[in-house]
Protein backbone atom coordinates (compact mmCIF):
# COMPACT_ATOMS: atom_id res chain seq x y z
CA UNK A 1 0.00 0.00 0.00
CA UNK A 2 2.58 2.72 0.93
CA UNK A 3 5.96 2.74 -1.10
CA UNK A 4 8.39 4.29 1.39
CA UNK A 5 9.12 3.59 4.64
CA UNK A 6 7.22 5.37 7.30
CA UNK A 7 10.28 7.46 8.81
CA UNK A 8 9.79 8.59 12.23
CA UNK A 9 13.19 10.37 13.70
CA UNK A 10 13.68 12.76 16.85
CA UNK A 11 13.24 13.10 19.94
CA UNK A 12 10.66 14.16 22.66
CA UNK A 13 10.97 16.68 25.37
CA UNK A 14 8.28 16.83 28.55
CA UNK A 15 8.71 20.24 30.35
CA UNK A 16 12.73 19.69 31.23
CA UNK A 17 12.85 16.18 31.05
CA UNK A 18 13.91 14.01 27.51
CA UNK A 19 11.42 11.44 26.92
CA UNK A 20 13.78 9.90 24.75
CA UNK A 21 17.14 10.56 23.32
CA UNK A 22 16.92 10.90 19.30
CA UNK A 23 15.52 7.65 17.88
CA UNK A 24 14.66 6.21 14.48
CA UNK A 25 11.65 4.24 13.82
CA UNK A 26 11.03 2.98 10.17
CA UNK A 27 8.22 0.69 9.50
CA UNK A 28 8.36 -1.41 6.42
CA UNK A 29 5.99 -0.82 4.31
CA UNK A 30 2.78 -3.82 4.23
CA UNK A 31 4.38 -5.29 7.65
CA UNK A 32 3.71 -5.95 11.03
CA UNK A 33 5.94 -3.84 13.47
CA UNK A 34 5.54 -4.72 16.70
CA UNK A 35 7.09 -1.97 20.05
CA UNK A 36 7.38 -3.07 23.76
CA UNK A 37 8.58 -1.37 26.51
CA UNK A 38 7.94 -0.26 30.24
CA UNK A 39 5.36 1.66 31.62
CA UNK A 40 5.77 5.30 30.61
CA UNK A 41 8.68 5.02 28.55
CA UNK A 42 6.70 7.08 25.41
CA UNK A 43 5.34 4.22 23.25
CA UNK A 44 1.78 5.69 22.63
CA UNK A 45 3.40 9.38 22.33
CA UNK A 46 5.35 7.59 19.26
CA UNK A 47 2.26 6.29 18.10
CA UNK A 48 0.53 10.02 18.61
CA UNK A 49 3.23 11.46 16.38
CA UNK A 50 2.84 9.31 13.75
CA UNK A 51 -0.30 10.08 13.46
CA UNK A 52 0.19 13.26 13.32
CA UNK A 53 -1.75 14.20 16.90
CA UNK A 54 -0.64 16.93 19.51
CA UNK A 55 1.48 15.58 22.31
CA UNK A 56 2.18 16.51 25.96
CA UNK A 57 5.57 17.67 25.04
CA UNK A 58 7.72 19.36 22.45
CA UNK A 59 8.66 17.02 19.17
CA UNK A 60 12.17 17.74 17.94
CA UNK A 61 11.69 15.86 14.83
CA UNK A 62 10.12 14.79 11.52
CA UNK A 63 7.96 11.81 10.41
CA UNK A 64 8.24 11.38 6.68
CA UNK A 65 6.21 8.98 4.64
CA UNK A 66 2.74 9.32 6.37
CA UNK A 67 0.18 7.83 4.51
CA UNK A 68 -3.75 8.16 5.67
CA UNK A 69 -3.67 6.60 8.94
CA UNK A 70 -6.27 5.01 11.49
CA UNK A 71 -5.73 4.75 15.33
CA UNK A 72 -7.01 2.71 17.93
CA UNK A 73 -5.80 4.47 21.16
CA UNK A 74 -5.66 2.02 24.30
CA UNK A 75 -8.78 4.17 25.73
CA UNK A 76 -11.45 2.91 23.53
CA UNK A 77 -13.16 6.27 23.44
CA UNK A 78 -16.86 5.27 22.51
CA UNK A 79 -19.28 7.81 21.89
CA UNK A 80 -21.87 7.17 24.78
CA UNK A 81 -24.80 8.66 23.03
CA UNK A 82 -24.43 6.05 19.78
CA UNK A 83 -25.10 2.43 19.98
CA UNK A 84 -21.91 0.13 19.12
CA UNK A 85 -23.10 -0.57 15.76
CA UNK A 86 -22.83 3.22 14.95
CA UNK A 87 -19.90 3.83 17.03
CA UNK A 88 -17.91 1.06 14.77
CA UNK A 89 -19.42 3.31 11.55
CA UNK A 90 -18.12 6.64 13.31
CA UNK A 91 -15.47 7.13 10.55
CA UNK A 92 -17.84 6.98 7.90
CA UNK A 93 -19.94 9.44 9.94
CA UNK A 94 -17.35 12.07 10.36
CA UNK A 95 -16.79 12.32 6.77
CA UNK A 96 -20.38 12.40 5.71
CA UNK A 97 -20.23 8.95 4.39
CA UNK A 98 -22.54 6.07 4.40
CA UNK A 99 -21.00 3.54 6.05
CA UNK A 100 -20.79 0.02 3.97
CA UNK A 101 -23.50 -2.08 5.50
CA UNK A 102 -22.09 -5.58 4.48
CA UNK A 103 -18.64 -4.52 5.57
CA UNK A 104 -19.92 -2.98 8.74
CA UNK A 105 -22.06 -6.32 9.16
CA UNK A 106 -19.22 -8.16 8.60
CA UNK A 107 -16.93 -6.99 10.77
CA UNK A 108 -19.47 -6.74 13.60
CA UNK A 109 -20.21 -10.15 13.10
CA UNK A 110 -16.48 -11.16 13.15
CA UNK A 111 -15.75 -9.16 15.89
CA UNK A 112 -18.28 -11.17 18.14
CA UNK A 113 -20.41 -8.05 18.17
CA UNK A 114 -23.27 -8.88 15.98
CA UNK A 115 -25.70 -9.52 18.39
CA UNK A 116 -24.72 -6.35 20.75
CA UNK A 117 -24.90 -4.09 17.84
CA UNK A 118 -27.68 -1.89 19.23
CA UNK A 119 -26.23 -1.42 22.55
CA UNK A 120 -24.58 1.49 23.68
CA UNK A 121 -21.28 1.74 25.38
CA UNK A 122 -21.94 1.38 29.02
CA UNK A 123 -24.13 -1.70 28.18
CA UNK A 124 -21.26 -3.36 27.26
CA UNK A 125 -18.13 -5.04 28.89
CA UNK A 126 -14.51 -3.55 28.73
CA UNK A 127 -13.65 -6.54 26.68
CA UNK A 128 -16.73 -5.93 24.18
CA UNK A 129 -16.13 -2.07 24.04
CA UNK A 130 -12.47 -2.65 22.76
CA UNK A 131 -14.05 -4.93 20.01
CA UNK A 132 -15.96 -1.93 19.00
CA UNK A 133 -12.82 0.30 19.21
CA UNK A 134 -11.36 -2.91 17.07
CA UNK A 135 -14.41 -2.80 14.73
CA UNK A 136 -14.15 0.90 14.10
CA UNK A 137 -10.49 0.86 13.13
CA UNK A 138 -11.21 -2.75 11.17
CA UNK A 139 -14.00 -0.55 9.17
CA UNK A 140 -11.36 2.62 7.89
CA UNK A 141 -9.37 1.88 4.92
CA UNK A 142 -6.01 3.39 5.71
CA UNK A 143 -2.25 2.23 4.69
CA UNK A 144 -0.97 2.90 7.69
CA UNK A 145 -2.48 1.53 11.28
CA UNK A 146 -1.37 1.98 14.92
CA UNK A 147 -2.58 -0.36 17.09
CA UNK A 148 -1.94 0.72 21.02
CA UNK A 149 -2.74 -2.17 23.35
CA UNK A 150 -5.76 -3.45 20.61
CA UNK A 151 -6.13 -6.33 22.71
CA UNK A 152 -5.16 -6.24 26.26
CA UNK A 153 -8.98 -6.37 27.29
CA UNK A 154 -9.68 -9.60 25.87
CA UNK A 155 -9.75 -12.96 27.30
CA UNK A 156 -7.03 -15.52 25.73
CA UNK A 157 -9.28 -17.17 23.59
CA UNK A 158 -10.66 -14.12 21.99
CA UNK A 159 -7.07 -12.61 22.05
CA UNK A 160 -5.66 -15.21 19.53
CA UNK A 161 -9.38 -14.77 17.73
CA UNK A 162 -9.15 -10.87 17.37
CA UNK A 163 -5.36 -10.70 16.29
CA UNK A 164 -6.05 -13.23 13.87
CA UNK A 165 -8.74 -11.42 12.42
CA UNK A 166 -6.61 -8.11 12.52
CA UNK A 167 -3.91 -10.36 10.85
CA UNK A 168 -6.14 -10.81 7.54
CA UNK A 169 -8.48 -7.66 7.60
CA UNK A 170 -5.05 -5.56 7.80
CA UNK A 171 -3.16 -8.01 5.63
CA UNK A 172 -0.99 -5.64 3.27
CA UNK A 173 -1.20 -2.24 5.50
CA UNK A 174 1.69 -1.01 7.52
CA UNK A 175 1.19 -1.78 10.89
CA UNK A 176 2.50 -0.98 14.14
CA UNK A 177 0.76 -2.94 17.47
CA UNK A 178 2.00 -1.60 21.01
CA UNK A 179 1.87 -4.17 23.31
CA UNK A 180 2.89 -5.27 26.55
CA UNK A 181 2.74 -8.87 25.32
CA UNK A 182 5.54 -10.65 24.27
CA UNK A 183 3.51 -13.47 22.93
CA UNK A 184 1.85 -10.70 21.07
CA UNK A 185 4.88 -9.36 19.54
CA UNK A 186 5.98 -13.04 18.58
CA UNK A 187 2.73 -13.88 17.26
CA UNK A 188 2.19 -10.55 14.76
CA UNK A 189 5.32 -8.64 13.90
CA UNK A 190 8.11 -9.06 11.38
CA UNK A 191 9.69 -6.58 13.32
CA UNK A 192 9.86 -6.31 17.21
CA UNK A 193 11.00 -3.33 19.16
CA UNK A 194 12.19 -2.67 22.44
CA UNK A 195 11.77 0.74 23.89
CA UNK A 196 13.72 2.15 27.12
CA UNK A 197 14.95 5.25 27.88
CA UNK A 198 17.99 4.86 25.95
CA UNK A 199 16.03 4.45 22.66
CA UNK A 200 15.43 1.02 20.54
CA UNK A 201 16.86 -2.16 20.25
CA UNK A 202 15.05 -4.13 17.49
CA UNK A 203 14.79 -8.12 18.82
CA UNK A 204 14.90 -10.91 16.28
CA UNK A 205 11.09 -11.78 15.43
CA UNK A 206 10.03 -15.96 14.12
CA UNK A 207 11.21 -15.81 10.41
CA UNK A 208 7.62 -17.65 9.48
CA UNK A 209 4.77 -16.04 8.48
CA UNK A 210 2.51 -14.33 10.59
CA UNK A 211 0.13 -14.40 12.43
CA UNK A 212 1.90 -17.58 13.87
CA UNK A 213 0.31 -20.93 16.03
CA UNK A 214 0.80 -19.87 19.67
CA UNK A 215 2.76 -22.80 20.59
CA UNK A 216 5.36 -22.76 17.83
CA UNK A 217 8.69 -23.24 18.85
CA UNK A 218 9.82 -20.45 17.63
CA UNK A 219 7.05 -17.94 19.01
CA UNK A 220 7.87 -19.72 22.13
CA UNK A 221 11.47 -18.83 22.06
CA UNK A 222 10.72 -15.09 21.08
CA UNK A 223 8.48 -14.86 23.61
CA UNK A 224 10.89 -16.28 25.93
CA UNK A 225 13.31 -13.96 24.91
CA UNK A 226 11.30 -10.85 24.97
CA UNK A 227 10.35 -11.46 28.32
CA UNK A 228 13.78 -11.56 29.61
CA UNK A 229 14.68 -8.18 27.46
CA UNK A 230 11.89 -6.71 29.15
CA UNK A 231 12.57 -7.91 33.02
CA UNK A 232 16.17 -6.69 32.35
CA UNK A 233 14.52 -3.16 31.45
CA UNK A 234 15.18 -0.48 33.74
CA UNK A 235 11.18 0.65 34.68
CA UNK A 236 10.49 4.66 34.10
CA UNK A 237 10.72 7.94 36.36
N1 LIG B 1 -0.39 15.09 27.71
C1 LIG B 1 0.68 14.85 28.49
N2 LIG B 1 1.18 15.80 29.30
C2 LIG B 1 2.23 15.57 30.09
N3 LIG B 1 2.89 14.40 30.14
C3 LIG B 1 2.44 13.42 29.35
C4 LIG B 1 1.32 13.58 28.49
N4 LIG B 1 1.11 12.43 27.83
C5 LIG B 1 2.05 11.56 28.27
N5 LIG B 1 2.84 12.16 29.19
C6 LIG B 1 3.97 11.54 29.90
O1 LIG B 1 4.85 11.04 28.91
C7 LIG B 1 5.38 9.81 29.32
C8 LIG B 1 5.14 8.78 28.24
O2 LIG B 1 3.76 8.50 28.14
P1 LIG B 1 3.22 7.41 27.10
O3 LIG B 1 1.74 7.36 27.28
O4 LIG B 1 3.75 7.72 25.76
O5 LIG B 1 3.91 6.09 27.68
P2 LIG B 1 3.69 4.56 27.28
O6 LIG B 1 5.04 3.98 27.03
O7 LIG B 1 2.70 4.45 26.19
O8 LIG B 1 3.10 3.98 28.64
P3 LIG B 1 2.05 2.77 28.93
O9 LIG B 1 2.76 1.51 28.56
O10 LIG B 1 1.81 2.88 30.40
O11 LIG B 1 0.82 3.03 28.11
C9 LIG B 1 4.74 9.46 30.66
O12 LIG B 1 5.65 9.82 31.67
C10 LIG B 1 3.53 10.32 30.70
O13 LIG B 1 3.21 10.66 32.01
Amino acid sequence: MTAAPVLLSGTVRMGARTLFPPLRLELAPGRWTALLGPSGVGKSTLLRLLAGLPIGGTFEGRVENRPPVALMAQDPALLPWLTARQNAALGARLRGEAADRDRLAAVLRRTGLADHGDKPPAALSGGQRQRVALARTLMEDRALVLLDEPFSALDARMRLAMQDLAAELLRGRTVLIVTHDPAEAARLADRIFLMTETGLTEEVAPACPAPRPPADPAVLACQGALLTRLTEAPACA
